[in-house]
Order: C-alpha cells, then sequence, then structure tokens
C-alpha cells in the first residue's frame, strides 16, 4: 500500500491562517510585527528562500524588509547592519541568509543578532534555552518538522525517532525537540556503522543530510513516518529530497515531498516566531 503523502502546504496555510488573524488582532492595537531579512550576494537558491520568506510576510500583514547587499560586504559592515536592526522600533525578527560568503564568519554574525529578535533560533542564548526546554525561539525547521507531525496525528512519546544528520540548524535541534517530545532519539551521521540497520529500527525517520536521493527502501521499517528535510537542487533546477520518495512510499505509513513538505512549514515557523517577538516588544512598550 501507498504512504500517505504529508501535504506540508496544506498545514502551513492553516497555521498561516491561525497567524493572520493573530498579526490582525495585534495591528488593531496599533502594533505590526516585522522582519528583516539579510541576503548577501547572488546565490540563486539563497534568493528563491528569501522570495519565499517575503511572501509569507505578505500573506500574513507581517512587515517585511529585505537588505540585499553583494558578497563583497565586509564582514565589519554586516555586523554594524545588524547592530542596528537590533535598535530598530519596526523590527521584532532578524535573519540573516545562510550560507555566507567564506570572508564573514557565520558564529560572529549570529552573536550578534539580538537574542530577543533571533528569530532563526540560531543563537547561543536560544539554544541553551530549547536545550533545557526554556522559553525560546525554537529553529524554524525542527519547530515545523514537530508540528507536522502532531497536526496528522502521529503520536511521538515512547517512538523510536532516528535523525539522519547533525547540523546545528537540523539535525541536533531536532533530535532535542523530539527527545522533549518523550520520543528515544538516535542520531545517525557520516561516520555511523550500519547505516540501514539503524533506520530501520525508526518509527520516525527524519533525513536532513543534503545529499540527494541517499535515502532510499532498504533504510525504512515498513509503517514507518518519513520526513525529508533535504532540499538538493538538480541540474535544470529541479529540487529533490535526500530520500528516494518513489521507492519509499511504497513502504511508508507517511512520507513528505520535496518540494510542499517541510520547506513551507519552515517558512511559516519564522512567521510564527515573528509574530512571537511582535507580541513580546508590543507588551514590553505598553507595560
Ligand atoms: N538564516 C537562515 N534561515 C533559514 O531558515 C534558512 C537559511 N538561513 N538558509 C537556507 C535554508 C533553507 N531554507 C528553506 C526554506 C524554505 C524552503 C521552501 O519553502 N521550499 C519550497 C520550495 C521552494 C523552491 O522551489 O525554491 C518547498 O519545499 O516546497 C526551502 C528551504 C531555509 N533556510
Amino acid at each position: 500500500m501507498s504512504a500517505i503523502v504529508i501535504d506540508g502546504k496544506q498545514i502551513a496555510r492553516d497555521i498561516r491562517e491561525e497567524i493572520k488573524n493573530e498579526v490582525a488582532e495585534l495591528q488593531q492595537q496599533g502594533f505590526r510585527p516585522g522582519l528583516a531579512v539579510i541576503l548577501v550576494g547572488e546565490d540563486p537558491g539563497s534568493q528563491s528562500y528569501v522570495k519565499g520568506k517575503e511572501k509569507g510576510c505578505e500573506e500574513v500583514g507581517i512587515y517585511s524588509r529585505v537588505i540585499r547587499k553583494p558578497d563583497t560586504i565586509s564582514q565589519a559592515e554586516l555586523l554594524e547592519m545588524i547592530e542596528e536592526l537590533n535598535a530598530d522600533e519596526q523590527i521584532h525578527g532578524i535573519l540573516v541568509q545562510l550560507p555566507l560568503p567564506s570572508h564573514i564568519s557565520e558564529q560572529a554574525v549570529i552573536d550578534t543578532i539580538s537574542p530577543l529578535k533571533d528569530v532563526d533560533g540560531f543563537t547561543p542564548i536560544n539554544i541553551g534555552n530549547m536545550l533545557i526546554g526554556a522559553e525560546c525561539f525554537l529553529p524554524c525547521t525542527p519547530h515545523g518538522i514537530v508540528e507536522m507531525v502532531k497536526r496528522i496525528g502521529v503520536p511521538i512519546a515512547g517512538k523510536q525517532v532516528v535523525v539522519v544528520g547533525r547540523s546545528n540548524i537540523v539535525g541536533k535541534p531536532v533530535s532535542m525537540l523530539m527527545l522533549q517530545e518523550n520520543a528515544t532519539v538516535s542520531i545517525c551521521h557520516s561516520k555511523t556503522e550500519n547505516l540501514a540497520g539503524i533506520t530501520k529500527q525508526a518509527d520516525i525517520l527524519i533525513v536532513a543530510v543534503g545529499r540527494a536521493k541517499m535515502i532510499g527502501a532498504e533504510h525504512v521499517k515498513p509503517g514507518a513516518v518519513v520526513i525529508d528535510v533535504g532540499v538538493n537542487r538538480l541540474e535544470g533546477k529541479k529540487l529533490v529530497g535526500d530520500v528516494r520518495f518513489d521507492e519509499v512510499k511504497e513502504i511508508a505509513s507517511h512520507i513528505t515531498p520535496v518540494p510542499g513538505g517541510v520547506g513551507p512549514m519552515t517558512i511559516t515557523m519564522l512567521l510564527k516566531n515573528t509574530l512571537e517577538a511582535g507580541k513580546r516588544a508590543a507588551k514590553a512598550k505598553v507595560l
């Protein structure tokens, strides 16, 4: 039997509708949440994601300001821009699109973003708070994955979750969030021995490696839920995931497509964090 294809776009639409209503409410009180997106360079993938973020903001009524800079910008200049946005009352969320050119330290950039405006959830303060389950901005892709799994009604507590990939922006944080949901979590990576042996134990398999089509039917337990976080652009611009969709869909119970799966959820969680940042700022102003 063929798996249920998880409609990330539809789930994202539902959540955006909720966000839109809250933004409208906030606006009636005279506050409008605002997001600044900094895009350095001309990478076509990054340009396309930033467009998606801009469009998302427009959809829900969040003010957005996209700042495009050439890849010759110095680190000092970029840090100064971030400092200005930290102090800008119209801006409640700041996102610097990654990756950055090699002469700029991503860590230095992230460390400059105020944790109160860090809607990516990338600053050490937010990561630390996430780890201990304290209030924080959750990283968008991991949060989107958890929200998606919950909304399709798949239980997480007590289940075996296997994450393939250990990046700071997806693999590591999604593992921690799944642990918080009381899953039993394993993290696999490039040095893992017997990868298929481990992934085959997963009730929920989350693949975030960034290598096109690396996970196939031989890695998946029949009936598993498969979440594909890969965004690999093939020549000819076709976007594919890390999972061989046609093959895995025949044995999984649920599977996310690429595009139309995790991607739209990521942007939606960014909008949710920006709304949250705006609400906090509004509250601080009234108090
Ligand atoms: N500071 C920072 N924050 C990020 O959140 C961030 C980043 N840097 N750098 C790059 C990655 C990648 N990412 C995606 C977001 C949406 C889609 C998305 O909406 N994808 C659509 C398709 C879009 C298309 O076709 O181009 C989909 O899957 O349906 C994909 C990828 C955010 N990232």
